[in-house]
Formats: structure tokens, C-alpha cells, sequence
């Protein structure tokens, strides 16, 4: 699948202090979320993770951050990709992304809609790869105008350290996350993430791109690393696009 090259290794430096993130308060009490398959072993979807509230509370505070305009041309092996980006090393907002969002219930199966998928315990950690412990610390937001857009790319997996008491857990990412906080309802037309099936042999026509459409408030999980699917992020075409952006973290086996 991830052939060397296209790489999105791209990567600002990261901000020392980290803001002062609104808090989480109108998703408690909340009804369980669902996983939904989009694709199996490849995607999933977890839809009205976040209430539009919160998505529009999360935009007027990110607005207010020293977003950086990537550069148009990028360096030998990556990505184009044309975007405003804020980047932060922050394992507070990571852990209270994971545990006080309902994602850690949802992913680890602790709580389960019943409309979604239904995971046993040995096909859960074949599915993310291993023992999920939390989030990556590294927190990226991105924002999108109109003409913006992420080319087609694969995305790394990367050795971390998942904070936890009373050791820290070494651990790698395998699952990016990608939380929408705009979509076609709030004015953002475009900027759907597509992925590119591998064709099952050579000279055969590649199967129909994958196209999941902007939600405000919705999750989306998809495979990293050496099993990633070839994918982008579309042209916006007006309005602007919001993405929170990190990823799955399994621990290490030693
Ligand atoms: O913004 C998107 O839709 C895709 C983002 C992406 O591919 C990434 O963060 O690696
Ligand atoms: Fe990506």
C-alpha cells in the first residue's frame, strides 16, 4: 500500500505553550457513539462525535491562533499541501480529547451504540493494531480557504510516548484521526477526504476513489502507516474547512 514517497512528513515547529482549549462541558450527559465502517480495516467514521455547538465554539477559538500557511512547494518526498496550520506538542488536550469525548468508550468498545459496529476484543486490537493507549500529543489544526487543499499522500506512523502514570507508555501511531468541524451546512463546499484503493493486480482499472463528506462534528479513523491508503484532502471551493487532527496510539511491544 505506502510505497516510499508522498510522504506527509511535513511539520512546523511546534508552539511552546499551549492555549487555553474550550472546555468539553456540552458533551456530558451524553447516548453512546457508534463506530461506522466505511471501509473495513481501513476507515471508520464516528458521526455527531462532536455537537455543532461545540464544533462553532472550537472555530472561533482556533481562528484566534497563530495559524502558518504551509508553503506551496514542498520538499523533495512530500506532499503538497496548501493549508493554515497550528501544531502543538499538548499530552493534557490529547488525553482529555481521548477520555473526556466518549472516543476512548468508543474505540476500546467500553460503550457501544448499537447501531454501530460490533467488535470482540481480539478483532478490536487486530483492527487498530494493537493495545490502544491514548492520543498522539502532537495536536494539528488545520484550516482550509477557498483553493486550498491537501494532495494525495500517505501518512507515517510514528514512535511516541503516551504520558501515564506511573510510567509513560512507549508507543506508536496507527490510526490518524480527523475531527470536521466544518461542513457544506456551516458554508465550507468541498474539501471532502478521498481515499485511493490499490487495484487488486496490475493493468486493472482501479476501483472508484472513496469520498466521505465533510460533517461538522464528525470523527473519521483511517489506517497509517505501511498498510495507508494513498488519499487527499479536496480543494475548497468556498468557505473555509476546520480539521483537528492526531492519531491512535498502540503500545509498543518490547
Ligand atoms: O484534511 C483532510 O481532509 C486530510 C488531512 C490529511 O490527510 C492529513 O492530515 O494527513
Ligand atoms: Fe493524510
Amino acid at each position: 500500500m505506502a510505497p516510499k514517497g508522498k510522504k506527509n512528513t511535513a511539520s512546523s515547529t511546534p508552539q511552546e505553550q499551549p492555549p487555553k482549549w474550550p472546555p468539553f462541558k456540552s458533551l456530558v450527559p451524553r447516548s453512546p457513539l457508534a463506530l461506522k465502517e466505511i471501509l473495513p480495516n481501513q476507515i471508520v467514521t464516528i458521526p455527531n462525535f462532536w455537537p455543532s455547538s461545540l464544533c462553532k465554539t472550537y472555530v472561533s477559538f482556533l481562528a484566534g491562533l497563530p495559524l502558518v500557511t504551509t508553503p506551496g512547494k514542498p520538499k523533495k518526498g512530500e506532499a503538497v499541501r496548501v493549508n493554515d496550520r497550528f501544531q502543538i506538542q499538548d499530552a493534557s488536550f490529547a488525553k482529555r480529547l481521548w477520555e473526556e469525548t466518549g472516543l476512548k468508550d468508543v474505540v476500546m468498545g467500553n460503550v457501544q451504540a448499537d447501531d454501530g459496529l460490533q467488535l470482540n476484543e481480539e478483532i478490536r486490537t487486530q483492527l487498530w493494531g494493537g493495545e490502544v493507549v491514548g492520543l498522539n500529543s502532537n495536536i494539528r489544526i488545520y484550516r482550509y480557504n477557498k483553493g486550498q487543499f491537501f494532495d494525495q499522500h500517505y501518512d507515517d506512523s510514528n514512535n511516541v510516548i503516551v504520558p501515564s502514570s506511573p510510567r509513560d507508555i512507549p508507543a506508536r501511531t496507527t490510526w490518524t484521526l480527523l475531527l470536521y468541524l466544518t461542513s457544506q451546512a456551516t458554508g465550507c463546499v468541498g474539501g471532502e477526504t478521498v481515499f485511493y484503493p490499490d487495484p487488486p493486480a496490475k493493468k486493472v482499472a482501479p476501483p472508484e476513489p472513496i469520498i466521505v463528506d465533510l460533517e461538522a462534528g464528525m470523527a473519521l479513523l483511517h489506517r497509517h502507516g505501511a498498510e495507508c491508503m494513498l488519499h487527499e484532502g479536496r480543494e475548497v471551493l468556498a468557505g473555509e474547512k476546520w480539521v483537528i487532527r492526531s492519531d491512535l496510539c498502540v503500545r509498543k511491544s518490547s
